[in-house]
């Protein structure tokens, strides 16, 4: 794992924007695993900003995403599909047919999430996978259980992540029970992962995410066995894990 401890959100996101940016430019027909959230909102303009200035080239970009809720259609401005395109895909040059999402009104999710594993194979599988982490230290929609999900499966959200999720809706009430979400499988079979935080409330989940044992009780700590992943966090964020700072790129 390759830490990198940054002052704050701004550092995070562009830091987190140099490592996208060099695997856009490295590989142009790159395959990327995005994630929602508030965490890579700054790192998606970031990306905006470098396209606008005729850096960065996504017209060969294919995109998939972690997770999507059950019950909300494409158009819903509360939906993940309407988040990636609002905070990212509106505003560079990716094609809209090359941006995958899975369809929160399937009517059979359990086959959604066959079609959704199938089309992630037939990409050849995720180059850089992006990932925000949850307060309970879920990454995508996989919560903490029993045992690693595996591929892309149907989830009831804890508590705990409706709760969070809440400020995205009028009310608590409103947030979805349900998600579709690629599994931890998917999320391990990238070739490289990208883990971004910031904030005192991911504290707790980043420290047993690094330094704690590997257990489905923190869908995270899996990372701990996967080549390569980089961890761009800030100082609020990693304030419980031992400093063995790498300088920013
Ligand atoms: O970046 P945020 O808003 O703290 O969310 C953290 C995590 O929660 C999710 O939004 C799902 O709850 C993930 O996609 C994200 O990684």
């Amino acid at each position: 794992m390759r830490i990198y401890r940054v002052k704050n959100y701004d550092a995070m996101s562009r830091q987190a924007a140099n490592i996208i940016s060099a695997q856009i430019i490295l590989k142009p027909d790159s395959v990327l695993g995005l994630a929602t959230g508030s965490t890579p909102i700054g790192a998606y303009r970031q990306l905006i900003d470098r396209y606008r200035m005729g850096d960065l080239d996504f017209s060969g970009i294919r995109s998939v995403n972690l997770d999507e809720y059950l019950g909300l259609s494409a158009d819903d401005p509360r939906s993940y599909a309407c988040f990636m395109r609002k905070n990212l895909f509106d505003a560079i040059n990716i094609k809209p047919e090359n941006t995958f999402i899975p369809d929160g009104c399937a009517t059979d999710p359990t086959e959604e999430c066959a079609r959704y594993n199938q089309l992630i194979r037939a990409l050849g599988g995720i180059d850089l996978q992006l990932l925000g982490i949850g307060n309970n230290g879920h990454i995508g929609f996989n919560e903490p259980g029993d045992c690693f999900a595996k591929e892309t499966h149907p989830v009831r959200l804890t508590e705990n992540t409706i709760a969070a999720n809440a400020r995205f809706f009028s009310s608590v009430e409103e947030v979805p029970k349900y998600a579709i979400s690629t599994g931890i499988k998917n999320i391990m079979q990238a070739k490289r992962i990208l883990l971004i935080a910031s904030g005192t409330a991911k504290a707790e989940a980043l420290f047993s995410t690094i330094c704690g044992p590997i257990t489905p009780a923190v869908p995270a700590s899996i990372l701990q066995l996967h080549e390569n992943v980089t961890i761009v966090a800030d100082e609020a964020a990693l304030a419980l894990v031992p400093d063995q700072t790498e300088e920013p790129l």
